[in-house]
């Protein structure tokens, strides 16, 4: 599976502690991220399979949007902070909008990511 990883920053020190935390089950499958915490999960967990695309801000919303519609990417978790107004809103919109219409898992709170959590530990890496 190949999952993509993103959380905006007010979120990020949380969530890199989460995935750090889950790192056994991140080590089974492949991942993307945009490029702020691609970089932030890296430095806390150097063992896991992460590609980086460009900052979410700078156009990685856009690049993982792009995955989603090719079919190569599986499931998203994203941390997306519900209290902060975002200059690339319209990109952070489309993501979730990506997501629905081709039907694949998205998290975007704690409480959903364990949830994916348990799931992706039952699957196997392809
Ligand atoms: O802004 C983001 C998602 O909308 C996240 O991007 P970064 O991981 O580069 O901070």
């Amino acid at each position: 599976m190949k999952i993509a990883l993103i959380a905006h920053d007010r979120l990020k020190p949380a969530f890199v502690a989460w995935v750090k935390k889950h790192e056994a089950v991140f080590a089974l499958h492949q991942m993307v991220a945009t490029g702020t915490t691609g970089s932030q999960i890296k430095a806390a967990s150097p063992g896991l399979d992460i590609q980086l695309v460009k900052s979410g801000p700078l156009g990685g919303d856009q690049q993982i949007g792009a995955m989603i519609a090719d079919g190569s990417v599986d499931a998203v978790i994203f941390m997306a902070d519900p209290l902060t107004p975002m200059p690339h809103d319209v990109d952070v919109k489309a993501l979730v909008r990506l997501s629905t219409l081709y039907n694949i898992p998205m998290a975007c709170n704690e409480a959903t990511a364990e949830l994916m959590v348990s799931w992706l530990a039952r699957m196997v890496s392809h």
